[in-house]
C-alpha cells in the first residue's frame, strides 16, 4: 500500500536577492514499511526533500500526502520519528532516560507503558549497549551515542522513521557496524524509513527503493527497486548482484555529474 506519496513537488529558497532552485518537479511513491534511501550529489535537495516529507519546510508546488493527510497533520498525529546527522541527546540525561524522551514529549503527557519500556532496553542489548543504560551520553563514544538515536526513533512508537545522514560523522569501521545493527532492527519492526545518504553501497545494502537525484535544482533521475534478499548479511555485498547494483548507481551519479 502506498503511504507516503510525493506528486510533483518544487521547492525554491529566497536568501536576499538570491534564489535557489533546491528541488523541481520531484515525485516519488513510498510504501508502507518499505526502506527508502535518498542519495545524489551534495546540495542536490536530499534533506530539503526528507524535511518537507516530514513537514518541516513546505514546498510551493505539488502535494504531498503521508497516510491521506498533509505532512503537517501527520507531524501533529506524531507520525515521524526524526534521525539527525549528530546525536540529539539531553546530556543530563541517562541513556534509558533519552530513550523515554519521544513519549514525554510526543504523547501529550502519555508515559511509556512497562512493555515500550522492555522493548526500548531489548533495543539497546540488540545494538551492544545494554551495559549502559545508566550511562550519560559524555560516557559514551560518537558510535554508542549515534546507536541510542536510532533505536531511540524505533522505540519511539512512530511509525515512519526520517533519517537524515545518521551515519555521517562515524568511522568507517563503525559506520558499517552500526549499518549491519540497523538492518536487523529493521527487518524486525518494518518502519517505514526515508534515509539520506551519501554512501552508495550503504544505499544498496539498507534499501528497498533508491532515489537517485541529480545536480540542483534536485530532480529524480532514476528511482531504483533494490530486489536483493532479505534478511541482508554482510556476505551479500560479496555477491555479483548486490556489486551490480552499486555499478549501475555510481554510473547514474556519474552521467548527471558530467552534465
Ligand atoms: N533554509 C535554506 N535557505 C536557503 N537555502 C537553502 C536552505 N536550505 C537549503 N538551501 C539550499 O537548497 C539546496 C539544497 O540543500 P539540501 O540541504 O537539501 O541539499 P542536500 O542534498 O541535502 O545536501 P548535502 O548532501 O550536502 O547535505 C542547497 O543549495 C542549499 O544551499
Amino acid at each position: 500500500m502506498t503511504y507516503i506519496t510525493v506528486n510533483r513537488i518544487s521547492k525554491k529558497f529566497k536568501r536576499r536577492d538570491q534564489i535557489t532552485e533546491a528541488l523541481r518537479d520531484v515525485g516519488i511513491e513510498i510504501e508502507q514499511g518499505t526502506f527508502v534511501s535518498l542519495i545524489g550529489p551534495s546540495g542536490c535537495g536530499k534533506s530539503t526533500l526528507l524535511r518537507i516529507i516530514g513537514g518541516l519546510e513546505t514546498a510551493d508546488d505539488g502535494d504531498i500526502r503521508v497516510g491521506g493527510v498533509t505532512p503537517i497533520e501527520a507531524q501533529s498525529d506524531k507520525q515521524f520519528g526524526f534521525v539527525p546527522q549528530a546525536p540529539a541527546l539531553f546530556p543530563w540525561r541517562t541513556v534509558i532516560e533519552n530513550m523515554r524522551l519521544p513519549f514525554e514529549v510526543n504523547r501529550k503527557g502519555g508515559r511509556q507503558t512497562p512493555e515500550q519500556s522492555e522493548e526500548a532496553k531489548e533495543l539497546l542489548r540488540s545494538v551492544g549497549l545494554g551495559e549502559f543504560l545508566d550511562a550519560y551520553p559524555k560516557e559514551l563514544s560518537g558510535g554508542m551515542q549515534q546507536r541510542v538515536g536510532i533505536v531511540r526513533a524505533f522505540a519511539s512508537g512512530a511509525p515512519i522513521l526520517l533519517m537524515d545522514e545518521p551515519f555521517s560523522a562515524l568511522d568507517e569501521i563503525t559506520r558499517e557496524m552500526i549499518r549491519y545493527q540497523l538492518v536487523e532492527i529493521w527487518e524486525k519492526h518494518k518502519k517505514t524509513v526515508v534515509f539520506v545518504t551519501h554512501s552508495i553501497r550503504e544505499a544498496v545494502f539498507l534499501s528497498d527503493k533508491i532515489v537517485v537525484m541529480s545536480n540542483r535544482p534536485g530532480r529524480i533521475s532514476e528511482i531504483v527497486d533494490v530486489d536483493l534478499p532479505r534478511p541482508r548479511s554482510h556476505e551479500l555485498e560479496e555477491t555479483s548482484e548486490y556489486q551490480r547494483y552499486v555499478h549501475h548507481i555510481k554510473g547514474l551519479l556519474r552521467e548527471r555529474w558530467e552534465q
